[in-house]
């Protein structure tokens, strides 16, 4: 018999609903997109042939229904890695943990999950308007000292730790191949950096100066197996670390709509998420 979970621990809300998520087992497709923008996910589910559930609650907005004859569910993160941990560990105990027992189920369920965000760019010749697959994300924050030690290759993570000078080590996780490997080849692929904060922790400066000097040109310039470093986003890194501790397949799908070397931002973002929205529904509906 496994572990019983207090129910301080695996939090159900009075209608048996998971506590942050605010979902029941059933309301969960096994093809899950995320978005950071609550207001991203009604754009998502427009395309959908037909939307059978809803629910919202705080940046946890949740649309469940069907296309080409598929089950999909699209929801809404908000920003950054520490909502990226409440949302895999609650989808993941939706699907791999009995809610009734509150014991871990004995077959484990892999599900498909995939971001569809904005991001930055930090190469000049990656321009506003690109898409752009996370092929490898490193994740400059602290999550993944609270978790057992990822398995596999570190070398960007300590290269990122060098170059930057942190008192701490970065982390590193990879897409599924096989999520991957299904992209048209409109999708460049490239190495994201998964930042604790939106301004200073990618190089921004408005009024308080960012502790690390050129941190964009610092990192354009490291190259691992003719893989550069490509862009900033806030959550990736936490989805392909979580997912790769639970065993979920994970893609990271970015919209680049600033260029930080030019200094330029997309004056059609919205066009550009739409068009990655489109590619994505297209590829794994
Ligand atoms: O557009 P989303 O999906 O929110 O993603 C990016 O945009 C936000 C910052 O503006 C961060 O969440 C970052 O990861
Ligand atoms: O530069 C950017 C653009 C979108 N999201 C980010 O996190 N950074």
């Amino acid at each position: 018999m496994s572990r019983q979970i207090p129910e301080s621990e695996l939090i159900l809300n009075a209608d048996g609903s998971i506590y942050h998520l605010y979902l029941k087992p059933e309301n969960l497709a096994s093809l899950v997109f995320t978005v950071g923008d609550p207001d991203r996910v009604p754009m998502v589910s427009s395309y959908f042939d037909q939307v059978d559930f809803k629910v919202s609650k705080r940046e946890f907005v949740t649309h469940t229904g069907r296309l080409n004859g598929k089950r999909v569910t699209v929801m809404s993160t908000g920003m950054g890695t520490d909502n990226v941990e409440i949302l895999m560990t609650e989808l993941d105990s939706l699907v791999n943990v009995d809610l009734k027992t509150h014991t871990v189920k004995p077959i484990e369920k892999s599900l498909e999950i995939i971001r569809l965000g904005t991001s930055g760019s930090m190469q000049a010749d990656l321009p506003v308007g690109s898409l752009l697959a996370s092929e490898i994300a490193v994740g400059i924050d602290t999550l993944m000292q609270f978790y057992p030690e990822l398995k596999g290759n570190q070398a960007w993570s300590n290269l990122v730790k060098n170059t930057l000078d942190l008192t701490f080590l970065p982390y590193q996780a990879s897409a599924s191949v096989d999520l991957l490997q299904r992209l048209p080849s409109e999708f460049h692929r490239g190495v994201t950096l998964t930042a604790p904060g939106f301004y200073a922790p990618q190089g921004r400066e408005i009024r308080l100066k960012p502790k690390l000097d050129n941190m964009i040109e610092r990192l354009a310039e490291l190259e691992i197996q003719g893989l550069k470093m490509t862009n900033f986003e806030m959550e990736t890194a936490g989805y392909y670390a979580m997912g790769q501790l639970l065993n979920h397949r994970m893609l990271s799908l970015n919209a680049i709509v600033a260029n930080r070397p030019t200094g330029e931002f997309d004056k059609e973002a919205e066009k550009t998420v739409d068009r990655m929205i489109r590619a994505a529904l297209e590829v794994y509906c």
